[in-house]
């Protein structure tokens, strides 16, 4: 843990940024629906990445991109590119967890933008030793959000090499579990808003 001196309203509060855990935003898709890189389109006056990456600078002390776009290097961020690549997300976790030296992993898709911290720190908080943490509303699990680690790094290259790349197919192979978001109280399902298309980013502009 890396500790940090704020001021707040009344005096010092001491606030901590997580180091403990590698922490990876996808951004290496290839935006067919958008027909431009979604993580650098224009969300509210910045590349909507970066809105994601707010939160998670808020929570941990460094952020990894996981792209082989040399547009992103503009943004300051540490950036490594996909080790096999067009393998979809899963091959974005892949390069993350061999680039990992952390057995737990955090993993978000770069086209959520509104992701909330307080989601984040709830799976934090839960996440088992030795499972896949994800977070789901409904029932229904997000891949693209949720704890991987490290020791399930060759099985997921044994679904690549067999071009299994459905991310549904691979949580129900390895120990995993979800956690409802329901149970925060907070508008959850804004999370999982992703943007895919031209339409979605319209829309989006005027979302909090
Ligand atoms: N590193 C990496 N990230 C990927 C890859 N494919 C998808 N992603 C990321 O995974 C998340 C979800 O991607 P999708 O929306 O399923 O796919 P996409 O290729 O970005 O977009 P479409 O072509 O419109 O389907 C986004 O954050 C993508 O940037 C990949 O091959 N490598």
């Amino acid at each position: 843990m890396q500790g940090r001196c704020q001021f707040a309203n009344k005096g010092f509060k001491m606030t901590t940024k997580r180091s403990d855990i590698g922490v990876y935003m996808l951004a290496g898709g290839k935006s067919s629906r958008m027909g431009a890189d979604k993580g650098l389109v224009n969300l509210q006056g910045k590349p909507m990445l970066q809105h994601g990456i707010e939160v998670l600078q808020s929570i941990f002390s460094e952020v990894t991109l996981v792209s082989n776009n040399p547009e992103y290097l503009r943004l300051g961020l540490r950036i490594i590119p996909d080790l096999i690549a067009n393998k979809g997300p899963m091959g974005g976790i892949y390069t993350g967890l061999c680039d990992s030296p952390f057995e737990m992993n955090f993993f978000v898709a770069c086209d959520m933008p509104f992701i909330r911290s307080q989601a984040i720190e709830y799976v934090l908080a839960k996440a088992k030793d030795g499972e896949i943490t994800l977070a789901g509303i409904g029932g229904k699990s997000q891949p693209l959000f949720g704890i991987y680690p490290k020791i399930f790094r060759e099985e997921i290259r044994k679904n690549i090499e067999h071009n299994q790349l459905k991310m549904m197919v691979l949580i129900q192979e390895l120990k995993s579990f979800t956690l409802e978001l329901d149970v925060l109280g907070i508008d959850h399902e804004k999370t999982f808003s992703n943007i895919n298309t031209p339409e979605d980013l319209v829309r989006m502009q005027t979302e909090k």
